[in-house]
């Protein structure tokens, strides 16, 4: 688990270090230039020429250092400052007069096509605004270029709390950023920005991140051991039962992927209760799986509530949702979960779309849908909207969820018990003060059936006993790993839900390597 951070945690996180722990601006800068400079090292030749684009604040002050350790290596080096000197940072100030005292060569005009290396030290965690006139004409040549591009801290235009472009940003073939992760090198359309992304220590100690109280955090391959624990003694009773709600007259897909997904990642019992109708093909599929039929025509109302009641009961972790329908019957089956299960639950795909359909209806006397799904669903619930359906549940435009993923994912659940899977080309998983940002996955995954897959994933963990919030980021990392994995195997169009399933099998085997 690694964390990231935006800009303001890593202003108080820089604060904390400069002011009480007493390590100076200068210090933390060279540190960060030599990092920079090890890693274009690593990826240039010596008789290339470089460029180092400056602004005026800090992240300029790193470029102009770094480009003064490659000078006084012998590179052939140049600095173009672009910006009013006296705007400078006084660190970015020291920086330019050091390298006048070297003699660093300047240019002063932007002959961007006689260099084949460019270092960009525009703007870092710093950008606050759009960019335009001669800082948005040097970023358009120098994506025009054919150059190299090595980015300091982050590529100059992409904003570290969101990703989002400033109105333009550099496209970078390497990231190297200082300390942490950003949110922005993490979400899109920052991640297609940054290229390599190389997070440098430059000596941040542990306790100014400790006082900043980091709260976004991601995965990585060694994440895969947080896998629950098997025992040697155990038996099915050990790991679970998972009932799956889904499906309805005629679709059964969705359910049998979810139930599969389930048993695949080591649910004990997996119980998929559907329609009648989808009893042969659910038994002839999974025939593991036990099964219960929602619409059994033998039973009257009093019987069937009653066998309702005793499956939520015998569940320790209830799917509701996928395939399920927006039927009168869906929502019968909605209400009782909502109202009956004592155990934890994950509401998808249908479940969501009628929990929004609800919300249209009732009058909310002034509280927000939030609030309501707050008071509304046991603490013990998991939602996994993407964000099409998270629009429809908290009747928030798409679009602006978009730009906003990371402040919605907090709206939705600072005062909340709830854990929002919020599911896109990057998902989010938030829980209280806490959230995670998915890093596997490709857009092979955006095909039917992957978000089925998804559930049955986080409800298998859950039923192993992992809490809501971890099981739905393991979870949710686990999904984009196996597409990771189809991928290379299948390729991006051809893979599809199946798929997803069949690669568990390596990705779970990854645990303990
Ligand atoms: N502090 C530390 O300890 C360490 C910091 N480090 C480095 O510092 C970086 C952060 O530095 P920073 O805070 O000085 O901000 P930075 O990104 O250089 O940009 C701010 C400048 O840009 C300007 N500006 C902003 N938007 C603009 C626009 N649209 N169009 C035009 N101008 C615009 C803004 O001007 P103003 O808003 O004042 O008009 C200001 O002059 C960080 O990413 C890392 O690389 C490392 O050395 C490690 C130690
Ligand atoms: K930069």
């Amino acid at each position: 688990m690694k964390y990231a951070v935006d800009a303001s945690k890593m202003k108080q996180i820089d604060e904390f270090t400069i002011e009480k722990i007493g390590i100076p601006a200068m210090v933390l800068m060279e540190r960060a230039a030599y990092e920079t400079v090890s890693v274009i090292k690593r990826n240039i030749k010596r008789t290339d020429r470089i460029l180092v684009v400056c602004g005026t604040g800090n992240n300029g002050g790193d470029g102009v250092a770094a480009g003064r350790i490659l000078y006084g290596e012998g590179y052939d080096v140049a600095i173009l400052f672009i910006g009013e000197e006296t705007k400078c940072s006084p660190q970015m100030k020291e920086q330019l007069a050091i390298a006048r005292n070297l003699e660093l060569p300047f240019e002063n005009c932007n002959k961007l096509h006689a260099y084949n290396i460019i270092i960009d030290a525009i703007f870092g965690v710093g950008l606050t605004r759009p960019i335009s006139g001669y800082y948005a004409d040097i970023i358009e040549q120098i994506n025009a270029s054919q150059s190299k591009v090595f980015s300091v801290d982050i590529p100059s235009g992409i904003s570290a709390d969101s990703g989002k472009l400033m109105s333009i940003a550099v496209k970078a073939d390497y990231t190297i950023t200082f300390g942490y992760q950003k949110h922005g090198l993490l979400l899109y359309p920052g991640v297609e920005y940054a290229g390599k992304i190389i997070v440098a220590d430059i000596g941040f100690p542990k306790i100014a991140a400790e006082q900043a109280n980091l709260d976004t955090f991601y995965y990585e391959k060694e994440d895969l051991n947080r896998l629950p624990l098997r025992k040697s003694y155990s038996n099915k009773g050990s790991y679970g039962r998972v009932l799956v709600i889904a499906g309805s007259k005629g679709v059964s897909g969705a359910a049998y992927l979810s139930a599969k997904s389930a048993y695949r990642c080591g649910a004990g019992l997996v119980k998929v209760m559907t329609s009648e109708e989808n009893r042969a093909i659910i038994q002839t599929l999974l025939p593991e799986a036990l099964f219960s039929a929602y619409d059994e025509v033998t039973e009257d109302s009093e019987g069937r509530l009653r066998r309702l009641l005793s499956e939520l009961d015998w569940a320790s972790v209830i799917v509701v949702g996928p395939g399920l329908g927006q039927t009168k019957e869906a929502e019968y089956l909605l209400d009782i979960v909502m109202n009956k299960a004592k155990v934890p639950v994950i509401y998808d795909a249908d479940a969501i779309t009628l929990l929004a359909g609800w919300m249209d209806y009732q009058k909310l006397a002034g509280q927000s849908r939030i609030d309501y799904l707050t008071e509304r669903l046991q603490e013990q619930s998991v939602l996994t909207p993407h964000l099409k359906e998270l629009s429809r549940l908290i009747r928030v435009p798409v679009s602006d969820i978009s730009d906003n993923l990371i402040d919605t994912a907090i709206q939705c659940s600072y005062n909340s018990k709830l854990t929002y899977v919020m599911k896109d080309a990057r998902t989010i998983v938030s829980h209280q003060h806490q959230r995670y940002i998915n890093v596997s996955g490709n857009h092979g995954m955006a095909t039917g059936g992957s978000g089925d897959v998804l559930t049955g994933i986080i409800a298998a963990l859950i039923a192993q006993g992992m809490t809501l919030f971890e099981a739905s980021c393991l979870g949710v990392y686990i999904h984009g790993y196996a597409g990771d994995v189809a991928a290379q195997e299948k390729g991006h169009y051809f893979m599809m839900a199946e798929d997803l399933i069949n690669a568990l099998e390596k990705v779970l085997q990854l645990k303990g390597q």
